[in-house]
């Protein structure tokens, strides 16, 4: 890696590669998990990586942060509890904070170093640890939620990094089953889903394990990270029990918030569940 530009090689993504021209490296350290990054990029602001692999942007984080929350958290008609797996950089919490109904977030991030790097470098998205409906625990999500009674939240979002570091047992079915049991009747999980143009089994393994353990809907959407591989990311919703319409949310955000926001609006959020003929004819077959 040159003082210029970062090259970003992968098994996630074998045999292609995506490079960030750096201004300069603001923090790198390993922590009890793994390598964290953070660098000023001449085109996306400040980058945060962990284990060399993007996690957000100032440029673009506002694409995933506002998705991963507003698709799930607007599906359902009150959202009061919700429970936060990863997510140690504050953005979902900044979002989830929108919602007025909630009376309490609960997050649960492994590593204490992405808190604090997020704090000092990430203002912007470390402010959902303000609000005072949040409770941090760092922990490790398969034991937290092994700990966690039934029926206690509403929703749960699975802000994950990607699957072969910590968050390796994020993507099991065991781990899955303990979040339908820790979700309310009525409750819905959103779960990050890798790309359509890069994961296509991975993907599939994940819908056939919700489809097993959620009765209700399991819906793939999907949004545009220009910064994650493929500049596409995608997202898993799924309901405890009875069917949700995930696509014509019964809770959508008042104007009021809605203006606040760079890049989900209600018309992204119904179009997030259309899929390329590909995808569909690759997800129907499960
Ligand atoms: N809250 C930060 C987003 C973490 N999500 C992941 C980052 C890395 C990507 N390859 C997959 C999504």
């Amino acid at each position: 890696k040159s003082s210029e530009v970062l090259y970003y090689h992968n098994p996630m993504w074998p045999g292609e590669g995506h490079s960030m021209k750096v201004k300069e490296i603001l923090f790198n350290k390993k922590s009890k998990y793994q390598q964290v990054l953070v660098f000023e990029s001449y085109s996306y602001g400040k980058v945060l990586a962990l284990d060399d692999i993007v996690q957000l942007t100032e440029k673009d984080e506002c694409a995933y942060q506002e998705m991963i929350a507003h698709l799930s958290l607007c599906s359902i008609p009150s959202p009061k509890k919700v429970l936060v797996i990863g997510g140690g950089d504050g953005g979902v919490l900044r979002e989830i904070s929108r919602h007025s109904s909630v009376e309490s977030i609960d997050i649960c991030e492994i590593d204490q170093m992405v808190i604090d790097v997020s704090k000092e470098f990430f203002p912007n998205l470390a402010v959902g640890f303000d609000d005072t409906r949040v409770q941090l625990h760092v922990d490790d999500a398969v034991k937290f939620l092994q700990q966690t009674p039934e029926n206690t939240y509403d929703a749960i979002i699975i802000d994950s990094s990607d699957p072969i570091g910590p968050a390796q047992d994020l993507v099991e079915k065991p781990f899955f089953k303990t979040v339908a049991s820790a979700l309310k009747p009525g409750g819905v999980l959103c779960n990050q889903a890798e790309s359509m143009w890069l994961h296509t089994h991975l993907i599939q393994d994940m819908l056939s394990v919700c489809l097993q353990v959620f009765k209700g809907s399991v819906q793939y959407a999907w949004t545009s990270v220009p910064t994650y591989p493929s500049g596409a990311i995608g997202f898993l919703l799924c309901s405890k029990d009875g069917p949700v319409d995930f696509l014509n949310p019964v809770n959508p955000l008042p104007f009021e918030a809605e203006k606040d926001l760079k890049f989900y609006n209600s018309q992204i959020h119904t179009a997030a569940f259309a899929l390329p003929s590909f995808v569909k004819t690759e997800l129907a077959s499960m």
